[in-house]
């Protein structure tokens, strides 16, 4: 008789698997924003820069989410949410993303140097380390307030597109860069309110741990109240105009409606309907940031035939 034993054979990582390191998803949105800052800045830009420019800024920010993976293998291994993550799951070995991570991020940096300037590439060299090293080695698992302080890095991206394209920063890129940071702790929290005990299983100390529910319902309505009055103001920057403002008031409307609906909610309710209003306050988030940027690069697109900003 034949003797067959079945031995598990590791699955050989593939393109897919390393292109997941980068966190593509999020950070389409992420480039998104760069690619906003770039276009709508005061300065003609040849095609090729531009294109150029945004490649790089996307690798560099792909390259920050492959040390991200890196760093946060052991966490990632027991959410449920993640475990299945190229590192995690035994298809991408450790030492790989690490060395795609850093060999990426030279290569992002160097090359944006050298196609744009100095300044764009040292703010995309401070961006990668302030999202792996800052947020992701120090702050995440040390502070509930590790998103809030951390999330700046991914504010950064539009100032960069904007030093793409001037070499310099402005009202118009720091304010920006205020949107997403004030945008990030409501986009994130309403998402923890979710997770149930991912994070807590994983020793996370993210509000909802550490504070509970009730505590983080209460900050993704201050945050709320902090971030509408702000985004409505950016109509009356140099990126802002009209549409914008009607963009403006129509979202943030929308954003304290559910941000107040998500306060006055106790857990027995949201448990009932299984957290809907939760997911779908997280969901209007990234529409929300998107739609913002969507309005300043339309602003900037009609200014040629005389009818974007004031
Ligand atoms: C510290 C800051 C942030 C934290 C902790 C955070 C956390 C998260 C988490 C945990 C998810 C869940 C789904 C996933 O793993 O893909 C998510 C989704 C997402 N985030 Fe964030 N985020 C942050 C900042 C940002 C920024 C700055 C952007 C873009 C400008 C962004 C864009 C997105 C997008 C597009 C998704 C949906 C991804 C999908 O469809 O799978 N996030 N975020
Ligand atoms: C140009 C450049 C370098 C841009 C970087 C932009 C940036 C910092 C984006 C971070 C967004 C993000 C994936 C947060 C997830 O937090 P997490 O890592 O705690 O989430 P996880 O639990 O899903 O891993």
């Amino acid at each position: 008789m034949t003797d067959i034993r079945i031995t598990e054979v590791p699955k050989e990582a593939g393109f897919g698997d390393y292109f997941a390191l980068l966190k593509p998803r999020v950070m389409s949105l992420v480039v998104f924003t760069a690619l906003v800052g770039l276009l709508v800045a005061p300065a003609t830009v040849h095609p090729m820069i531009a294109l150029t420019g945004i490649l790089f800024i996307a690798l560099g920010a792909g390259a920050s989410g492959a040390l991200n993976m890196w760093w946060d293998a052991d966490i990632d291994r027991v959410m449920k949410r993640t475990r299945n993550r190229p590192v995690p799951a035994g298809v991408v070995q450790p030492g790989e993303a690490l060395g795609l991570g850093l060999a990426l991020s030279g290569i992002a940096v160097v090359m944006l140097g050298l196609a744009t300037n100095l300044f764009a590439a040292g703010l995309l060299a401070f961006t990668i380390f302030f999202y792996a090293v800052v947020y992701s080695m120090w702050l995440k698992r040390t502070t509930p307030q590790n998103i809030v302080i951390g999330g700046a890095a991914g504010a950064f991206p539009p100032m960069i597109g904007w030093a793409v394209a001037t070499g310099g920063v402005s009202l118009e890129s720091l304010f920006m860069f205020a949107l997403i940071f004030m945008w990030t702790p409501p986009h994130f929290w309403s998402l923890a309110l979710f997770m149930k005990s991912d994070y807590s299983d994983a020793g996370v100390p993210m509000l909802t741990v550490t504070h509970g529910r009730r505590v983080t319902r209460g900050h993704v309505l201050a945050y709320a109240l902090l971030l509408a009055p702000l985004a409505v103001a950016g109509a009356f920057t140099g990126i802002g105009g009209p549409l914008y403002l009607v963009v403006a008031l129509a979202l943030n409307g929308w954003l304290l409606r559910g941000a107040v609906r998500i306060w006055r909610r106790d857990e027995a309710e949201a448990e009932a309907d299984r957290y809907r209003v939760e997911k779908g306050f997280f969901r209007f988030s990234l529409y929300y940031l998107f739609l913002h940027f969507g309005a300043i690069l339309a602003e900037a697109a009609l200014k040629p035939y005389g009818l974007g900003g004031w």
